[in-house]
């Protein structure tokens, strides 16, 4: 009989917010982006919040680099904030200019409700916290995109003539998912040193990220801002 092979932490996480996930996978935000029935202007809201909310995810990553411990993990955040920076804001500002959304008004765009707790959550938990607390918070992030990103991908039909190519090309990447990746096995070596009662704090900051993806999604969908 083979031995089934060894649940890794990173598994348990995803089992654990699996029906969070599913319900983020079939947003009707979501399944616009797949069909490419999402109005232009509902995009464009989401291109704006998104960039707000990719300023400050990305120093989550600059975070990771001073509690790293050698110069290679060090490397790996400083990668994820180059390509955060650089490479997924561009899709955002190119997004935008074909929208027809200036430059000056992206820049401006002040955070929604939501994407200011999301945002606030995870830059607490991971300055207060451990280097494997920072990577649980942002994990959901990366990881779930790129899984949304792969099934559009799958299930989306042709791409040549669809409005939303790039978006679903980026995070369907096998680039986007290497930088995942690296997250989810180091995540799984810092796990190995830690404690039952040190693991379910990470399990609750992946649970409460993961639901904060949900409410970003439908943030978007139905534009909640401030209620006065
Ligand atoms: C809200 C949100 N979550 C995740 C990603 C992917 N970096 C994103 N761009 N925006």
């Amino acid at each position: 009989m083979t031995k089934s092979k060894e649940e890794r932490f990173t598994d348990r996480l995803h089992r654990n917010v699996e029906p969070i996930w599913m319900h983020t996978h079939l947003h009707p935000f979501v399944q616009g982006i797949k069909d490419g029935s999402l109005p232009k202007e509902r995009f464009g809201y989401y291109m704006k919040q998104d960039y707000v909310f990719l300023k400050d995810y990305a120093k989550l990553f600059a975070l990771g680099t001073i509690k790293s411990k050698d110069t290679e993990t060090m490397s790996w955040f400083s990668s994820l904030l180059h390509e955060t920076l650089n490479t997924e804001m561009d899709l955002h500002r190119e997004y935008c200019h074909e929208i027809g959304i200036e430059p000056e008004e992206l820049e401006a765009e002040q955070a929604s409700p939501i994407n200011l707790a999301y945002t606030r959550y995870m830059l607490n938990a991971s300055q207060q916290g451990t280097l494997a607390e920072l990577i649980s918070c942002m994990l959901p992030c990366m990881w779930s995109y790129h899984e949304i990103g792969t099934l559009l991908k799958r299930e989306a039909g042709s791409l040549a003539e669809h409005p939303y190519t790039r978006w679903i090309e980026m995070y369907a990447s096998e680039e986007f998912g290497a930088l995942a990746q690296w997250l989810i096995n180091e995540l799984n070596k810092l796990a190995k040193d830690k404690t039952e009662q040190e693991l379910a704090v990470l399990e609750e900051h992946f649970l409460t990220t993961s639901r904060f993806e949900f409410m970003f999604w439908d943030m978007v969908y139905y534009g909640h801002g401030w209620p006065v």
